[in-house]
């Protein structure tokens, strides 16, 4: 703590102070960019390619770029996670065992969810429906919206926010609400209020642990225990529902999959109830706000550059025509939309960091030497907007810059969902959701920048980042 003496080649970054290290140069320099991506992505003109840093106890490597996200991404040294599954689960980890601290265990966990996950929503067919079925809903609701009117103005920022729960709840728990349930509503307070007590790389009583006990209210820690209580009542209330109603012959979710796992003979070490929540809440975490924003981020760039919101439509037009929702099944025949749909990924995850891993041992990265168990985390702006990532005009919402004579076609330096061992579980469900989504609404409306309120690209910093709240002038197609 009182050490400012920095780790034999540890990678170059600011001076350390006692205690806090170099929280208080990361703070000036966040306020100053405005946002943490910001920032960390000026650090590394200063500093080169990694950074090395300290909050408190933790160490903090940020990585930006791109060959070295690349070496990073790849290297199985730095593939643990910080001692629970998520951004800061120290207290998560604690309770539920500690399971997931263990990569093997991970790995087993994580084959385990794909497999089962493939059957209960992204295999191709139900994936579709149900998500068909949930854009079907939005729809309506827009037309009941519309009814006898020219146009409505829209709050666009979360509109997707419940929709997007529904397809992964559905998925998970095979429960759909309709927006006015109160479940719904006080499912979505306690994950608003769980990414609200945490940052990226953490939260201050992780990095301060005293905090914890002198200030447990004005650190977070207490709204983040009473909250992590909360989701976890939540959970376990539905668990207890789908253990009274299992059976065998008839599994209808991913709850019901694992619970026959949890019954069977072949049950592994790493199988148990625990487990199974904290699977649960993780989706929650990993593929509500992430999915939301980008459809924010894609919404926003579609009332700001009319031409590519006019094109889409063509393109759905001629494949899909009027009479019927998109659905997966159309998307080998348009491109187009694809790529509307790899651009607004581009918008969010370039201003977003990778979920933190943690080195397993004493290891290097780009010739530096990075200790056990330091925090290491990719600024996903290296690779698809710095200078780097070889984007022309970053900023701009262009799809066109994926096609090739037609054909899409990716850069090396394209990864919003990651690679390696932690690879994105939910790659296949997010662009599903983006695409059918969006395709779905612009097939039956026109949204347009609502004359008085023009909408800006600045956006919100948070442990994801989305859009400033926007409205947008929402007409029915002709
Ligand atoms: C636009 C939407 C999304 C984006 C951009 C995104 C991006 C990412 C990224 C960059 C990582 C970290 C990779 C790493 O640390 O090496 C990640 C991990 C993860 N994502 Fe996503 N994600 C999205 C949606 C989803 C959805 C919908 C789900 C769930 C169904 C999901 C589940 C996960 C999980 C479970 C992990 C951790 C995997 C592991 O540690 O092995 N994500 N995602």
């Amino acid at each position: 703590y009182l050490d400012t003496k920095k780790p034999k080649n540890y990678p170059p970054g600011p001076s350390w102070l006692p205690i806090i290290g170099s929280a208080h140069t990361i703070a000036e320099w966040r306020k100053k960019a405005g946002y943490l991506y910001k920032a960390t992505a000026e650090m590394a003109e200063k500093y080169g390619p990694v950074i090395g840093l300290r909050v408190g106890k933790d160490l903090i490597v940020v990585v930006y770029g791109k060959n070295q996200i690349r070496e990073f991404l790849a290297s199985d040294d730095l593939a643990g996670r910080p001692t629970g599954a998520f951004f800061d689960m120290r207290t998560w980890g604690e309770r539920r065992g500690v399971l997931l601290t263990d990569s093997d265990f991970w790995q087993e966990q994580r084959r385990f969810i794909l497999r089962q996950l493939r059957e209960f929503g992204f295999g191709r067919k139900n994936m579709s429906s149900m998500i068909e079925e949930e854009t079907a809903i939005m729809v309506e609701s827009y037309q009941k919206m519309l009814a006898g009117k020219k146009s409505v103005t829209l709050n666009m920022e979360s509109a997707f926010n419940i929709h997007i729960l529904n397809t992964l709840w559905m998925m998970m728990a095979g429960i759909r609400y309709s927006p006015e349930d109160k479940n719904l509503k006080s499912l979505q307070d306690i994950l608003g209020r769980l990414f609200s007590t945490v940052d990226m790389v953490g939260a201050p009583f992780s990095q301060f642990p005293i905090l914890r006990f002198i200030a447990p209210e004005i650190s977070g820690y207490k709204l983040y225990l009473e909250t992590h209580l909360q989701i976890w009542e939540f959970l376990y209330d539905e668990l207890k529902r789908h253990k009274e109603t299992w059976d065998e012959n008839n599994l209808r979710d991913f709850m019901d999959v694992y619970l026959k796992m949890l019954n069977s003979p072949e049950r592994k070490e790493s199988f148990c109830e625990k487990q199974l929540l904290a699977i649960c809440l993780d989706m929650f975490m990993a593929g509500s706000e992430t999915t939301s924003k980008s459809l924010g981020f894609c919404f926003l760039n579609l009332i700001m550059y009319p031409d590519v919101q006019k094109k889409a439509q063509q393109e759905i037009d001629a494949v899909v025509g009027r009479n019927r929702l998109p659905s997966l099944e159309d998307r080998p025949q348009m491109p187009y939309m694809e790529c509307v749909v790899l651009e607004a990924l581009r918008m969010f995850s370039g201003r977003a960091f990778t979920v933190p891993h943690r080195a397993f041992k004493d290891t290097h990265l780009n010739g530096y030497i990075i200790p056990k168990d330091a925090m290491v985390i990719a600024n996903m702006h290296g690779t698809l907007m710095g200078p780097e990532s070889g984007v022309e005009d970053p900023e701009i919402f262009k799809p066109e810059r994926y096609l090739k004579d037609g054909k899409i076609t990716l850069a090396d330096t394209y990864l919003p969902f990651g690679f390696g061992k932690h690879r994105c579980l939910g790659e296949t469900l997010a662009k599903a959701n983006v695409f059918l989504f969006t395709a779905s609404l612009l097939q039956h409306f026109n949204f347009s920048i609502v004359p008085g309120s023009p909408p800006t690209t600045e956006c919100i910093d948070g442990v994801t980042p989305g859009p400033l709240p926007f409205k947008a002038l929402v007409t029915p197609r002709e």
